[in-house]
């Protein structure tokens, strides 16, 4: 039976599952590759209004800088590892320590299959806005099913396996599937992922962003991150004003600019001045200057320039994201 939620934000959804793990009747005990944990299976949540994808309540605080750059280096369809290291120092521990990520969502989609299925997925609604047809592929059977022996094919096999792209009522309506995620981890940045591609594609369409819709074949928790209650405070951040939906031409300059942006943060021989300058002098639409802001704001903290950071949060013209860093930079370290 599926298990369903909805709710108007992402921060909403996600303490409504979170309750699910309080209840003794909702999850199941399940043995996995990372340990033991608990489980609910045939997970689907419904995000009303997918720009409200940021999860506050999620304790300890998200870096929202390093899920920024996620949706940059999967925007770009990138797969290189020391960008995005950069922002988060421990993703290698969960996704592998090569130069390049097995499971890169971006690059499955962009390019890794012989075709950029996400200019694919613009034109062909752009042509037959009714269309049932546009998938986006990640999974690709040849190189992550497990051997015959049952080993995994590498430590980041992709848990989102594909993209269902729908243009209804003027509106784009996005399901995202996903084999396997872990709500504390992996579904606030999940969210913001796919939603985010969502309003960008919108943006190229010229359509409004409909709802997303997000499905989890085993939503779970691990016994070794504690119980749910010690990662949960019951809070939420103030609504994303911002947009990301601009028309094409102007999405892939914005993210030209941003990917150039987090390269400039990741060179650590780049001082504090520097990556100040650099930010100050960047001319980026309003959305995606905020999003530059929490990026360089979090390489400044990273340098131990706090003034500097705060003084680039003080220019970020959206609560939300100043909401965000500024639970991040007061988490206890
Ligand atoms: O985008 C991602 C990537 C990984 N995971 C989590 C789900 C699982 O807990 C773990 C992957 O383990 P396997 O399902 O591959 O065993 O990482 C996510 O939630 N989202």
């Amino acid at each position: 039976m599926f298990q369903t939620l909805e709710a108007r934000t992402a921060n909403d959804l996600w303490k409504q599952a979170a309750e699910w793990f309080r209840q003794d009747d909702k999850s199941v005990r399940q043995a996995s590759r990372n340990g033991p944990t608990q489980e609910v299976m045939n997970v689907a949540l419904s995000l009303q209004y997918p720009r409200q994808r940021w999860i506050a309540a999620r304790v300890p605080a998200m870096n929202p800088a390093f899920a920024i750059a996620e949706v940059v280096w999967i925007v770009s369809g990138r797969n290189d590892s020391a960008m995005l290291n950069y922002f988060n120092a421990v993703l290698p521990r969960y996704a592998g320590e090569g130069t390049t990520y097995h499971g890169a969502y971006g690059h499955r989609i962009r390019s890794s299959f012989g075709v950029d299925q996400l200019e694919r997925a613009y034109h062909a609604l752009s042509a037959k806005s009714d269309s049932r047809q546009v998938v986006l592929q990640i999974w690709d059977s040849r190189i992550d099913l497990p051997s015959e022996n049952g080993s995994e094919a590498s430590k980041d096999v992709p848990c989102n396996v594909c993209s269902l792209l729908k243009v209804r009522d003027g509106k784009l309506e996005w399901t995202q599937i996903m084999r396997s995620n872990d709500l504390f981890r992996g579904f606030p940045h999940n969210v913001i992922q796919f939603s985010s591609l969502q309003e960008i594609l919108a943006g190229w369409l010229k359509v409004e962003v409909g709802a997303y819709h997000h499905y989890s074949d085993s939503l779970h928790l691990y016994d070794q991150d504690g119980d749910v209650a010690s990662h949960f405070e019951d809070i939420s951040s103030p609504d994303n004003e911002d947009t990301l939906s601009l028309v094409k031409s102007e999405s892939d300059a914005a993210f030209l600019m941003l990917g150039q942006l987090c390269d400039f943060c990741a060179n650590t021989e780049r001082s504090s001045d520097e990556v100040f300058n650099h930010v100050s002098n960047l001319h980026l639409p309003a959305g995606h200057a905020n999003l530059a802001r929490v990026l360089a704001a979090d390489a400044l903290r990273r340098r131990n320039a706090f003034g500097q950071a705060q003084e680039v949060m003080q220019q970020c013209t959206n609560p939300c994201l100043r909401f965000m860093t500024q639970r991040w930079f007061s988490k206890p370290r």
